[in-house]
């Protein structure tokens, strides 16, 4: 047997694994790096969080993502170029982080990387009736392993795709085997770029849950920041608690279709951007709004929809909601979910041992354990597939 096999067989087999999770997400804040130990597999999986670190991007990278980020058209030397410098850079700052923690290369089983998403792109989206659901994340798992020398899993959502899915959001698979608890109706809300949650109910049963992504997170609350303030967020809300809602402007950003579809569904910034907010800006003839008004707009906005999301299709009493992502850091946003779901308690996902910042690198470092160790899980109509690339480092 090839020796990258038997290497392989081998971690299949081991009853711990070592895997390190690497997300970098919609917000293009930095890489989020999450050092895991795992424990068996499927619904009696296990884990401990050993290490964790976002190294932020510098200016120079963020503002070369954004050149082919959620971009229709782009220069396609560009985005290749980019394919094989993420992973490269993903791979060196895995043994950065590595080096700091005193962690041998040789102890860690496998890397999960995702890689970082360009293009969303679910039919609802693209309304291209040949083509089929569509997403694509760069940065090559095969730099990763060769950089690093520990073989690789990444380009998690094809699979999903391939078997009749949007390509997110993958977090249901890891919500249900995390965060299930028989007796409590649970919601796993991410507050990332993009706003998602995984509907746990309180009798386990694996036909109600429901995993997808709601609207906007922070992503349009950070462009808005970023376009008029020229700061990368609204650190503490400082700026949307300096600002007036326009409701007029509110009403015309819920009214946007995605909101009222169906679940599940995924989405992105090729839709939540700042020509969407421009379109609602002039619809409304609200074009001179204070940019403090704007940010306080927005972030009543994301909580609402958000909140709608969970009282039209969760209308149940005592639903504990565990919040994880960068959004759980607005003390805003939450206060206002607190308050538009009085029957919910909220909590940080850190409650339940996810701590809030690494769980999506942790969600990645588990599909990895069970691309290896564990079997397909049946959950409603969704795919119950696998997920997961190799790459290995010789
Ligand atoms: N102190 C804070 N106050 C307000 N917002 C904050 C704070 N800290 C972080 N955030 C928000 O969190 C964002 C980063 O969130 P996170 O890292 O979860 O995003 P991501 O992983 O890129 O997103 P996605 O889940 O969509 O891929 C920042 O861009 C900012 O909007
Ligand atoms: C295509 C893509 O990268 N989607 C991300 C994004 O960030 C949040 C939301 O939109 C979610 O659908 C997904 O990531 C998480 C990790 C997921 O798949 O569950």
């Amino acid at each position: 047997m090839n020796s990258n096999l038997q290497q392989l067989f081998a971690i299949a087999q081991k009853k711990e694994k070592m895997i390190l999770g690497l997300m970098s997400g919609t917000s293009l804040d930095g890489l989020d790096v999450a050092l895991c130990r795992f424990f068996g597999s499927g619904m009696q999986t296990r884990f401990k969080l050993l290490q964790f670190e976002t190294i932020a991007y510098n200016d120079f990278f963020k503002e070369e993502i954004r050149q082919v980020f959620s971009k229709k058209t782009v220069d396609l030397e560009k985005l290749i170029l980019l394919n094989a410098y993420i992973g490269n850079l993903h791979g060196e700052l895995v043994l950065q982080c590595l080096k700091k923690w005193q962690v041998k290369t040789a102890s860690v089983d496998l890397v999960a990387s995702h890689g970082q998403t360009i293009y969303h792109a679910p039919k609802h989206q693209h309304q291209q009736n040949e083509y089929s659901n569509a997403t694509l994340q760069i940065g090559d798992g095969d730099h990763v392993a060769v950089k690093t020398g520990i073989i690789t899993l990444s380009d998690f959502r094809q699979k999903h795709i391939a078997a009749g899915g949007e390509g997110a959001p993958l977090a249901l698979y890891g919500d249900v085997i995390l965060g299930s608890k028989k007796g409590e109706n649970r919601l796993l809300l991410n507050l990332g770029g993009i706003a998602n949650f995984t509907f746990l109910p309180a009798d386990a049963s694996f036909s109600r849950i429901i995993s997808t992504d709601v609207g906007p997170g922070n992503t349009l609350i950070d462009a808005a920041c970023r376009q008029y303030f020229d700061l990368p967020f609204d650190e503490d809300a400082k700026i949307a608690l300096s600002g007036e809602v326009n409701e007029e402007l509110l009403s015309a950003l819920k009214a946007h279709p995605f909101f009222g579809a169906a679940l599940p569904k995924s989405t992105g910034p090729e839709l939540f951007n700042l020509e969407f907010v421009e379109k609602a800006l002039q619809k409304t003839s609200t074009n001179q709004i204070n940019p403090a008004d704007l940010v306080a707009t927005l972030t009543v906005f994301t909580a609402q929809i958000i909140a709608d999301g969970i009282l039209q299709n969760f209308p149940v009493n005592n639903l504990k909601v565990f919040v994880s992502g960068g959004g759980a850091r607005n003390p805003l946003l939450i206060q206002l979910l607190q308050k538009l779901l009085p029957k919910s308690s909220i909590q940080n996902s850190a409650a339940l041992g996810l701590s809030a910042d690494a769980k999506e690198a942790v969600l990645f470092a588990l599909l990895a354990n069970e691309a290896v160790a564990g079997e397909p899980i049946v959950i409603n109509q969704n795919p119950a597939v696998l997920m997961g690339k190799f790459s290995f480092p010789r």
